[in-house]
């Protein structure tokens, strides 16, 4: 799916009363099956970013259209079935359900998006090397482990749009790898579109677009 954002802002309501604006992109675009690393400061607002995007935190003003449909003008209800169905999000502190096990998590988010495979989903947990870990619970895999099946998750309802905030961020070089390629290929594939929040130089640098947010959020920098 291709996604477009048109005059975006938001802002956060400050613990003393003020408000702290974090958002404010006039236009960005991304055309379906293109991948892109999106890099910045901490703090700059990538994951904000990411969650307006997929419907998560509803922005102050602005459109983001994804697949041609302006999700701001769309419900709750109406955006969370859309994020199941066609947004595929492997989340910075992952979000996993701690009383299912790994396949478990990967199963159910197949199921909010009506895709259920039981094949697909062990399929997967191969390919990112937690066959032998599936029946675990998330409190009994280590971290990287955890991202791992977040990405598994991710891919598991065959989305049209990926967001991965900064999927290899808790893995070794050897899964950071893996991870990455699982990620790329299936979007490559699939024609499906690839948004990913990275830190790492090495990361980003594999990507034919890198995009600093800074060069097209104007939020004015103060500290
Ligand atoms: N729910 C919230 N309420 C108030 N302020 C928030 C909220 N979420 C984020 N912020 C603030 O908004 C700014 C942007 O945060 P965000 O998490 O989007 O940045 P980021 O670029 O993803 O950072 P990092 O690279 O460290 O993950 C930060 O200053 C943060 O403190």
């Amino acid at each position: 799916m291709s996604l477009e954002i048109v005059n975006l802002k938001k802002s956060y309501r400050e613990p003393g009363g003020g408000s702290l604006p974090v958002i404010n992109v006039p236009h960005f675009q991304l055309t379906e099956g293109e991948q892109v690393a999106l890099v910045g400061r901490s703090g700059g607002g990538k994951t904000t970013l990411l969650n307006i995007i997929s419907g998560i935190t509803r922005p102050d003003s602005g459109a983001v259209i994804v697949g041609g449909v302006n999700i701001t003008e769309l419900s709750e209800p109406a955006r969370d079935r859309f994020r199941a169905e066609r947004i595929g999000i492997v989340f910075q502190t992952f979000h996993l359900l701690p009383a299912f096990s790994a396949l478990e998590n990967v199963l159910l988010g197949m199921a909010f998006a009506g895709k259920q495979s039981r094949a697909h989903a062990v399929e997967l947990m191969e390919r990112v090397g937690l066959k032998d870990r599936m029946h675990h619970r998330p409190m009994q895999l280590s971290v990287g482990e955890q991202q791992r099946v977040s990405v598994a998750r991710a891919l598991a309802s065959r989305p049209r749009l990926v967001l991965a905030d900064e999927p290899t961020a808790s893995v070794d070089v050897a899964n950071q790898k893996l991870i990455l390629q699982l990620i790329r290929e299936t979007c490559e594939e699939k024609k499906v579109t690839l948004m990913l929040v990275t830190h790492s130089e090495e990361v980003s640098s594999q990507f034919d677009r890198i995009e600093q947010l800074s060069n097209f959020n104007q939020i004015e920098v103060t500290a």
